[in-house]
């Protein structure tokens, strides 16, 4: 028998006979997009020929598109090479960052070579663990206090249960929180190279059998919110989530003033006045500048699931004039929720990001490129904070934009 054609598909999802999503059934995974894209520009008018262009595989894609039609591209640049000497990334790296804003790149590659001329930056992963946060029904809080016990008595019950759906997921520990007669229990997993959302969210399901099995707690959502993912939290910004990470550098007074312009005390001041006094009146979460550019431009070019850059900007810079004049800053990034397996990170142009930072795939031991690509994206978003804040100290942000950016 011969495969159908496009035509033919067409005809029968106009008809009602095969469902948009049900079409790779039919045809392999390419044809499908192809007749989806087919009809979308027919009842729409769009054009979207150009949207056909993609240059990955259709069929490796399945795990990350569903009732695809194509791709869309970011136009990919590079700021550096910076010199970082990191607990996990070492040496001089150019760092890929895919974004349409214009002056963004500009503004980090500044901020790198000024670290660059101050001997690099220093960055540590700090503290490291996906979370997923299962809300538990109890009858009243004396039900809620047993299952808390319960929970403290048998985490290794728990932890088995766990793992036996990972050979890479490691349970680091529970924590109970009790609201009326809701139980939350945050699970914290170590998740060695993946970002790790599927791995914790399948493991935690199979630990939440065992507390239904065990208690009388019945489960209600194995996501209570208080993982907390893709919300702007503070339980994140306290707590961590993914890797909390920190990349600092110190200037010398002569680059701060021939490279960026101004002068380590007005950018101490404008970090003050703005990133925190600022930050604060308005009940930000983001004591920082625009650390989320840095990394949602990384993202992007290396496969992160791009709706955790809220978690992502839950960062603090400081900066401070040293006792010799120079200039100390520092971005200190709470969650940071990245990976370099799984997710995105096998489709091609998002693979070759990683290879720029020579982060791809599994690293020896077990989670180190994954902790090396965090202190990656923190000291892009270090050179990002230090080149704005210049800016508006020498009162270039709206020029710089209108030069490089419209
Ligand atoms: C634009 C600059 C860098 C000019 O800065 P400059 O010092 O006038 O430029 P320069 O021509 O003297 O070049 C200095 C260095 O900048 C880099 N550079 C310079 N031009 C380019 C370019 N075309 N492509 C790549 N790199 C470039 C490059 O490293 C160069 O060194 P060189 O390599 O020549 O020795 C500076 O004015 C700047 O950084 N401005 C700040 C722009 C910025 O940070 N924008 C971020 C986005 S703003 C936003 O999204 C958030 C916001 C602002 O709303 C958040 C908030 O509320 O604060
Ligand atoms: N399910 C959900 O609720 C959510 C899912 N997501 C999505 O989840 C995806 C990311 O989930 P994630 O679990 O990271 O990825 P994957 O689901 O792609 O799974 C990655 C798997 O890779 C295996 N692996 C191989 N080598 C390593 C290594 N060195 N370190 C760690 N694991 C390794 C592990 O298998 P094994 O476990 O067998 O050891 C791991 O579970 C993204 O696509 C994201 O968009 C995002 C938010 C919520």
């Amino acid at each position: 028998m011969t495969d159908p054609t496009v035509e033919d598909l067409l005809e029968r999802v106009r008809e009602g006979d095969v469902r948009l999503h049900e079409l790779d059934d039919h045809v392999d995974a390419g044809t499908a997009a192809t007749v989806r894209r087919r009809l979308v520009a027919d009842e729409s008018g769009a054009d979207l020929d150009v949207v056909g262009e993609y240059a990955f595989d259709a069929a490796a894609a399945d795990p990350n598109i569903d009732n695809m039609i194509g791709g869309v591209q970011v136009p990919l640049g590079v700021a550096g090479p910076v010199a970082v000497d990191g607990g996990a990334f070492d040496g001089d790296r150019y760092l890929p960052m895919a974004t349409t804003e214009g002056a963004l790149v500009a503004s980090v590659n500044r901020g790198c070579s000024v670290i660059d001329a101050a001997g690099g930056a220093t960055a540590r992963v700090t503290k490291s663990g996906m979370t997923r946060a299962p809300v538990f029904r109890v009858a009243d809080v004396a039900e809620a206090e047993a299952l808390v016990e319960w929970v403290r008595d048998n985490e290794d019950r728990l932890r088995e249960a766990a793992e036996s759906t990972t050979s890479h997921g490691e349970l680091l520990g529970v924590t109970p929180y009790v609201v009326g007669n809701n139980v939350y229990l945050r699970f914290r997993f170590d998740t060695k190279d993946a970002m790790g959302m599927n791995m914790v969210t399948i493991a935690t399901g199979e630990a939440c059998d065992v507390v239904e099995a065990e208690t009388d707690a019945e489960l209600v959502a194995l996501s209570g919110n208080l993982c907390s993912d893709k919300k702007p939290a503070a339980v994140n910004a306290v707590e961590g989530r993914g890797r909390s990470v920190t990349a600092d550098v110190e200037i010398p007074r002569e680059v701060v003033e021939e490279r960026l312009h101004t002068t380590p005390v007005a950018i101490a001041e404008i970090n003050t006045r703005k990133n925190h006094v600022g930050s604060a009146k308005a009940g930000s979460l983001g004591f920082n500048a625009h650390v989320a550019n840095a990394v949602a431009a990384m993202f992007l070019a290396t496969g992160q699931d791009a709706a955790q850059v809220v978690e992502g900007s839950n960062a603090i810079t400081t900066a401070e004039a040293t006792a010799d004049g120079d200039l100390y800053v520092s971005v200190s990034i709470a969650s940071l929720e990245v990976g370099t397996v799984g997710g995105g990170t096998k489709l091609p142009t998002q693979a070759a990001g990683l290879d720029v930072l020579g982060v791809r795939g599994g690293g020896d031991p077990a989670g180190s490129n994954a902790d090396a690509l965090a202190e990656a994206i923190a000291v892009g978003a270090l050179a990002g904070e230090l080149s704005l804040l210049a800016a508006l100290g020498s009162r270039h942000l709206a020029s710089a934009h209108a030069d490089l950016g419209r």
